[in-house]
């Protein structure tokens, strides 16, 4: 295998061992701590433009198959690893992982130390990394990196250009899709929903000519301020309306859309057993988590809202229930693609509140 490097902006090189495609990427890096589902992860679009590393020390084990893709098209950056599996066993697979990364033009390096490379991320926060061959002029390399400014208008490049069904034969749903994971399609065809998802630059007028029994607002990538403003005007008008539930980014746009405020998390939540206390049951789940972002919970007027989720890890605010309107929106995956299942009962929550017709 040859020689790759990732270089990251405050000047550390780290070299590896090249898989998957031999591509040059710029982009920022994150790091999961998930063990299982590593599929999900690198399809899932609120990666766009960000190179992911395992602190799983061994992926691709069980190589890629067709039931667990999150998008068509990944758009991360490249993967990082501490080893990549030489072996995929699995009665589902359909292909290595090395194959789908090459297929899809996203570059591995696998032989890095992943561990001092997430102590680092620990330290610097979210940072800016590049993927490259061996070259000689590495400083060239390293202005060429700090030279790249990555695009703020992610959700623009992810979301779908045009409207699409999922036909069922129960409730009416509108998905807008900020960067949609499949997982929320999954949750809705089990529950029988007749789906219609719409670009992000949906108007409120073309969902409620779609007579939606309630509508999703979906995650999806980047800084929820650099959210075209029509998105944060629409959720102000559907919430008073339909009942709606909104997810990572799209929970993010409801809290903007009520007043409060966003701030950068800290250290990022990428992994998939964040226990999250439910305030009105009282009980505990463990939910999968992506977010750079949160909301900040000082923003948060309770007179319209209340807050219905923590991580008990870092006490961050994980959901939000509006007192006067039927809408409600969670920072976590509810579909749980991957992770834990017990936060799929949100759908459940959502159906009901759609039979209810929102009261
Ligand atoms: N889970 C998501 O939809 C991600 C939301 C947003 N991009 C963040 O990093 O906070």
């Amino acid at each position: 295998m040859a020689d790759r490097y990732l270089i990251l902006e405050d000047g550390s090189v780290f070299k590896g061992k090249a898989f998957g495609s031999r591509a040059t990427t710029f982009g920022e890096v994150v790091f999961t701590t998930v063990m299982t589902g590593y599929q999900q992860v690198i399809t899932n679009q609120i990666y766009h433009n960000q190179i992911i590393v395992f602190s799983e020390p061994t992926i691709g084990a069980v190589g890629i198959d067709r039931a667990s893709y999150e998008s068509v098209d990944p758009t991360c950056k490249g993967v990082i690893v501490r080893d990549v599996a030489a072996v995929s066993i699995n009665r589902r697979r359909r292909l290595s992982l090395d194959e789908y990364l090459k297929r899809q033009n996203i570059p591995g390096i696998s032989g890095i130390d992943t561990r001092a490379l997430i102590k680092k991320l620990r330290s610097t926060g979210t940072i800016k990394g590049s993927i490259i061959d061996p070259v000689k002029d590495l400083e060239h390399a390293f202005d060429q990196l700090r030279a790249i400014v990555l695009t703020n208008q992610q959700v623009n490049q992810v979301s779908t250009p045009k409207a699409f069904p999922n036909p069922g034969n129960g409730k009416n749903v509108v998905v807008v899709d900020l960067g949609l994971k499949y997982g929320i399609l999954r949750q809705l065809s089990q529950r029988d929903c007749n789906v219609t998802v719409l670009g992000y630059s949906a108007t409120a007028d073309s969902i409620f000519s779609l007579d939606p029994d309630g509508v999703i607002i979906s995650t999806g990538p980047g800084n929820p301020r650099d959210l075209p403003p029509e998105v944060i005007e629409m959720i102000q008008i559907v919430e008073r309306n339909i009942p709606l539930f909104a997810i990572g980014l799209g929970h993010e746009a409801f809290a903007i859309a009520n007043g409060c405020e966003i701030m950068e998390l800290s250290s990022e939540h990428h992994g998939s057993n964040h226990p999250i206390l439910s305030v009105i049951t009282d009980e505990i789940m463990y939910a999968s988590h992506g977010q750079g972002f949160t909301v900040d919970p000082n923003s948060v007027d309770r007179n319209d809202l209340i807050v219905t989720h923590y991580d008990l890890i870092d006490h961050s605010v994980q959901g939000l229930r509006h007192r006067d309107f039927p809408a409600f929106s969670v920072q976590f995956f509810p579909d749980s693609s991957p992770g834990p299942t017990e936060a799929t009962e949100l759908f459940d929550e959502f159906m009901e509140m759609m039979t209810r017709g929102g009261r």
